[in-house]
């Protein structure tokens, strides 16, 4: 069993505050989770490249990617770090990190643009969620330079990674472009490097891991999410025959989704691959993601959808959440169908 620093735990991740058990949810992890053993790995260079990731993204919605050229030691260096980060006292992380570019927050994963949480209206199915995390706004992030040598650090390093990412999701959106026989100013605009953000997750201890989800079940919003996880595993995707699968970490793989924005771009085609993520009793788990998005005027044109652009979908997502308490999503702009 890992070590435990409680001190740094958000108070209600603490053991007095175990959640209670939910029994439905006890039933279904047991039931229904499997080892995914098939998720597609491409590696960039081959030369299926094409056929194979357009395949992965009409029938997973989500791939491995092989060879992605990120040093191991750059992965492990963020990981160190962030751990020392995660490990301070729960107040001081507050203090230190209360502003952009890197934020911190805890219990839910919906942050408003300037990264803070989005207060929503509480409903049953979306309880507290077990994860805190550090928010990180790529472009502002070689504004600012920190006294402190750890944070300072830190933040050269995500720096770094977030080169890296950009340069992945550009390489791997010009492929899916290609597919989707997108033209050069819809390449251009409907992914747009400026608005990459990072989010470094640590997912506590939980006493009780059947009464909580580290994240819940969700689609991401973004066009490309690339995400790094550490040896814990956790996460789990929906597949196309309706099954819970485990994403077991494989090494030196980094794992891409289909977002929300990508569903809509392909109209359908790809699929914004539902996902969820388990919390554990004995060890903690980390992951970095990587999230991109579209240039907030381009507009998205598409038989299925209304022209819509991601503000308008970003607002269409806060306000459900203030008022319903979930998601919608890409519901919300679909044409819908008369039947006369
Ligand atoms: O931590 C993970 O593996 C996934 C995180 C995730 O799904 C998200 O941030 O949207
Ligand atoms: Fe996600």
């Amino acid at each position: 069993m890992s070590k435990s620093n409680f001190e740094s735990y958000p108070p209600l991740f603490r053991p007095a505050n175990i959640p209670r058990l939910d029994r439905d949810k006890a039933e279904t992890l047991s039931k229904l989770a499997v080892e995914a053993a098939n998720i597609p790995v491409i590696s960039i260079d081959l030369q299926c490249t094409t056929s194979c990731m357009s395949e992965a993204c009409r029938n997973w919605g989500l791939f491995r990617l092989a060879n992605h050229g990120i040093p191991i030691t750059l992965l492990n260096q963020i990981e160190e770090h962030a751990k020392k980060l995660f490990s301070l006292p729960y107040e001081t992380k507050k203090a230190f990190f209360s502003s952009s570019p890197i934020s911190y927050f805890w219990g839910t994963p919906a942050l408003t643009p300037s990264g803070s949480a989005i207060p929503q209206k509480p409903n049953n199915q979306q309880s507290l969620q077990w994860m805190e995390g550090f928010n990180v706004s790529l472009s502002q992030l070689s504004h600012l330079h920190y006294q402190d040598v750890l944070l300072e650090t830190f933040r050269c390093l995500l720096e770094e990674y977030g080169k890296h990412q950009s340069r992945l999701a550009t390489t791997i959106f010009k492929v899916l472009a290609s597919d989707l026989n997108l033209g050069p100013l819809q390449t251009q605009s409907h992914l747009s490097v400026a608005t990459g953000l990072l989010r470094v997750y640590r997912y506590p201890r939980c006493h009780e891991p059947e009464g909580a989800w580290g994240i819940d079940v969700h689609t991401d919003s973004s066009v490309l999410s690339i995400i790094h996880q550490d040896e814990v595993g956790g996460l789990q995707v929906y597949s196309k025959d309706h099954q819970w699968l485990d994403v077991n970490p494989l090494p030196n793989t980094l794992i891409v989704n289909i977002g929300d924005m990508l569903q809509a771009m392909s109209d359908d085609k790809y699929m914004s691959v539902k996902h969820r993520v388990k919390v554990n009793k004995h060890k903690e788990r980390i992951s970095i993601g990587y999230f991109v998005f579209p240039a907030e005027d381009a507009i998205i044109q598409s038989t299925n959808y209304k022209p819509f652009t991601y503000a308008d979908f970003r607002a269409q997502v806060q306000h459900d959440l203030k008022t319903v308490g979930i998601k919608t999503g890409l519901q919300k702009f679909k044409f819908t169908t008369q039947i006369s």
